[in-house]
């Protein structure tokens, strides 16, 4: 009888050699033969198991090819070169995360415009209509500046992205953006403006050479801040909504980033940013296209029938704060992964300073739309709201020289003209 080791290892060399002396072949024959048709099963065995990993191997390799298909490969980092071309004296090479965003796609076009090099980054997700978004990037295209698809969180993206352009400087404008929205969904809040913050970051600081970053923080960081107007040095340790809190969180950990490893850090406190090819969730757009449509619109009012007052800031004037703040970021010290000394630490207001009430801002509205709107006045929900907000700039404007020079009334034309052009509204008909 095979011993239960001969069973579990029949192909074990040596182990099945016939013993010609031996007198009962028979025996012998039909021992051989069961072990040579075990050994077949074995074999059969192994043969499928290694069929099986190999093609699971392939499954695994074409199912990276699938999800790395918008990115890699020769001809891919050909285009992202040509896009962070620098063309002038002492330019910069800009990677603009949220590049087919509101923000992201007006600044980089103006970087482009002046010569420098800039390659976008952008997830196209559809917190609001993503057909805007490639729009945008069909603008950004035209001027040949690539805009990437892909997200924060992505590390080998990122990380292949500085392999093939020493980037100067980054723009970080990706963020999950909106106040209220953050009740509904506050997992992409952490998602984006938490972990992928802290995902770019650790790219940047590994770098060499290491970028310099200038990155959108939020007016609403202020909360419940009553001295008006608001400045740097305020108390931002009390926000009102998940939103703000991601923001201020952004803060304190590019500080931390800046502090170990020597990355030059400006956080930049926009003032509700509104203009042509803005985000189709703020206020100003969503009541244009309310209005525009006959639909009721609602204003919110603060505690004791008070307006809620907005320092509403064009986008030009945040363009030329972006650009102001990245040609005096100074440079960050370290490199991969090392601090070599203390680099720049700062955070700006970019805002109008003159804070303008919501039912002025449809009475505006109504103006240059030449349609009435339908008006419900509703008492403030407790959705992260805050009554007002109103910037102090002088920071900004001594750093860099920052001076809003659009009031609400020359903005909102020029939005509501892009706004009929864009979704083919005749304006003859708006009367
Ligand atoms: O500065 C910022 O850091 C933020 O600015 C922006 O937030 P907000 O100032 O809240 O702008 P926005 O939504 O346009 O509401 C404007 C006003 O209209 C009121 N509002 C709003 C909606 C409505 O239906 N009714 C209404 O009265 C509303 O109560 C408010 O008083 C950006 O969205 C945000 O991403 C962030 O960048």
């Amino acid at each position: 009888m095979p011993s239960l080791e001969d069973e579990l290892f029949p192909s074990t060399p040596g182990k099945f050699k016939i013993d010609r002396g031996h007198t009962n072949m028979n025996r012998q024959f039909q021992r051989c033969f069961a072990s040579t048709s075990t050994m077949f099963l074995w074999a059969l065995f192994l043969i499928a198991l290694t069929a099986s990993y190999l093609s699971f191997q392939s499954f695994v390799d074409s199912g990276n090819r699938y999800i790395t298909a918008s990115w890699g490969g020769i001809q891919w980092e050909k285009q992202i070169r040509n896009s962070a071309h620098i063309q002038r004296p002492a330019g910069m090479s800009v990677l603009v995360t949220g590049a087919a965003g509101f923000v992201g796609s007006h600044v980089s076009l103006a970087l482009k415009k002046r010569g420098d090099g800039v390659v976008g980054l952008d997830n196209f997700n559809n917190y609001y209509d993503p057909s805007l978004k490639k729009a945008r990037e069909s603008l950004l295209n035209r001027q040949g500046i690539v805009v990437v698809e892909g997200d924060l969180n992505d590390a080998a993206l990122l990380a292949k992205l500085f392999d093939v352009v020493a980037f100067t400087h980054v723009l970080h404008l990706a963020a999950q953006a909106g106040v209220r929205y953050a009740m509904e969904n506050p997992g992409s809040y952490v998602h984006s403006n938490v972990a992928g913050l802290v995902s770019l970051l650790e790219i940047c600081k590994s770098a060499d050479p290491q970028p310099a970053i200038v990155w959108a923080s939020s007016s609403s960081v202020y909360g419940l801040n009553e001295n008006a107007p608001f400045s740097e040095s305020d108390r931002t340790d009390r926000p009102a909504s998940l939103y703000a809190a991601t923001k201020k969180a952004g803060e304190e950990i590019t500080h931390t980033y800046n502090h170990i490893y020597g990355l030059s850090i400006t956080g930049l406190r926009f003032f509700t940013v509104y203009g042509p090819w803005g985000r189709p969730d703020m206020a100003y757009f969503s009541f244009t296209r309310n209005i525009l449509q006959g639909k009721t619109i609602t204003i919110y009012r603060g505690k004791n029938k008070a307006d809620l007052a907005r320092d509403f800031t064009y986008i030009d004037d945040i363009v030329k704060g972006c650009l102001g703040s990245l040609d005096t970021s100074g440079e960050s010290t370290g490199s991969g992964g090392k601090k070599r000394g203390p680099a720049p630490y700062r955070n700006f207001n970019l805002g109008n300073t003159s804070p303008v009430k919501v039912p002025t801002l449809v009475n505006i509205l109504e103006k240059h739309l030449r349609m009435k709107a339908k008006r419900k006045i509703v008492e403030m929900p407790g959705n992260g709201d805050v009554p007002f907000t109103h910037a102090n700039i002088s920071l900004a404007q001594r750093e860099f020289g920052y001076k809003p020079t659009t009031d609400l009334q020359t903005g909102l034309k020029k939005f509501v003209r892009w706004y009929l052009s864009y979704y083919g509204y005749n304006p003859k008909d708006v009367q």
